[in-house]
């Protein structure tokens, strides 16, 4: 069911006036028909001659950049969004098409836990590539939230599957799935490939273990042109906020301009595998464009402690820090080294119950048989991440 982000109604029951776009939200225009009417059969022909991608998680990071890529790639661009009564559709905001434009972009009201929804979208659209983005993606609330996780993230892949099939769609629509490198978990092997074994260590990992198999599962069982990306951790300012390069990113935005006075973080010496998320979406649609489906990691090759993107991020503000106190504990500090002020503290509120100490991810796969290669620098994603929170702290500020 096609929505209308301002006033929640569908098409059919709104007004033929033209709904604008308006302040705090994005208003989407749907012209009558635009959607196939349920049930609607295209011959082979008319489907294959059509590029209609349907994203889960559109309204996240990932699912904006992969949006923009399709988009520019001629992409009629069908996204699922959960109500809520708070807007959350800003980072997709500037996708909008004026009201007399063909969109190009297409919400739906939908959920990932709503079988009968995900049927009712999957056989209006019938969409020749889904994306599935959409989870409960932070490792921490998983923990918090060990049912909900698995049920949106483990057998919400499922019933989307599963839909895929109810319409029809098996051996038609091409399917990415958002595998993870907390997948990996505790690892046996380093850099991680392939064909490293997977120990998951979070509700999250476990859900997306779940996930991970039953893909390759029906690709196995069905036939299906079923791919996961193994992405490790990848960054922009879109990110969310409380994930930790992002909230490095805006603190030290937010010190820099006398606006916080200190940054509370976990464990300081966990390793990650960091890249830019809009080199990643590339990689997720270059898996789609394969003759066949498989499993690919997306990686940098190179890891980094959680230390030293504090220590460059505050470096882009001019800053220099210096650390104090006994290592690995709470009593370890960050201090400013010209003026000794403490900046940085740690806060046993932001440790794992279990915690994936090191990802450094292979990527040479995807180099060689998708021509994938990242482009963005640990060093230039700090950067601009940084400067942009910077930016919008100023905004804020002068608001
Ligand atoms: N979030 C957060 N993490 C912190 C903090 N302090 C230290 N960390 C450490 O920083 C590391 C990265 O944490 P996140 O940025 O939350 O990401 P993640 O747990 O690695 O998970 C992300 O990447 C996965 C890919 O490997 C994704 O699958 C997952 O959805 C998420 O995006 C973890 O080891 C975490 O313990 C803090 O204050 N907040």
């Amino acid at each position: 069911m096609s929505a209308d982000l301002q006033t929640g109604k569908t098409p059919a029951s709104r007004s033929s006036a033209a709904q604008g776009h308006t302040k705090g939200g994005l208003s989407m225009h749907i012209k009558d028909g635009y959607a196939l009417a349920a049930g609607t059969k295209l011959s082979p022909e008319e489907y294959f001659k059509r590029k209609v991608a349907l994203l889960t998680g559109i309204t996240g990071q990932d699912g904006s950049y992969l949006t923009e890529l399709l988009l520019e790639k001629g992409y009629e661009v069908h996204g699922i969004i959960r109500r809520s009564s708070s807007f959350n559709t800003g980072r997709i905001e500037h996708l909008y098409k004026d009201v007399h434009e063909r969109p190009k972009m297409v919400l739906h009201y939908g959920d990932l836990t709503d079988t009968t929804n995900l049927v009712s979208i999957i056989s209006s659209v019938q969409p020749t590539e889904i994306y599935n983005l959409a989870a409960q993606s932070h490792v921490k609330v998983s923990f918090d939230m060990a049912e909900y996780t698995g049920d949106v993230d483990g057998l919400g892949t499922l019933r989307l599957l599963d839909a895929i099939r109810t319409c029809g769609l098996t051996n038609h629509v091409r399917f990415y799935q958002a595998s993870t490198s907390e997948l990996y978990g505790k690892v046996v092997e380093t850099p991680q490939t392939e064909t490293t074994p997977f120990y998951p260590r979070s509700p999250y990992g476990v859900a997306k273990l779940y996930g991970f198999w039953i893909v390759k599962n029906y690709r196995e069982s069905y036939g299906m042109h079923a791919s996961n990306g193994i992405l490790f951790n990848h960054e922009s300012p879109r990110r969310g906020r409380t994930f930790v390069t992002r909230k490095i990113s805006r603190a030290v935005a937010e010190i820099s301009l006398g606006q916080q006075d200190c940054l509370y973080l976990g464990n300081l010496d966990a390793k990650r595998d960091w890249g830019h998320a809009r080199d990643y979406v590339e990689g997720m649609w270059r898996m789609l464009q394969q003759d066949q489906p498989d499993d690919y990691v997306l990686a940098t090759g190179e890891t980094h402690p959680v230390r030293e993107f504090v220590e460059k991020a505050f470096a882009i503000v001019g800053t220099s820090i210096e650390w104090e106190g006994e290592r690995d504990t709470v009593n370890e500090v960050g201090k400013c080294k010209q003026t000794g002020k403490v900046l940085v503290r740690v806060d046993e509120r932001y440790f794992r119950p279990a915690e994936v100490d090191l990802l450094h991810g292979n990527p040479a796969k995807a180099e060689a048989t998708l021509g994938w290669k990242r482009k963005c620098s640990f060093d230039e994603l700090v950067k601009e991440m940084v400067e942009a929170d910077v930016e919008g702290a100023k905004r804020a500020n002068h608001d």
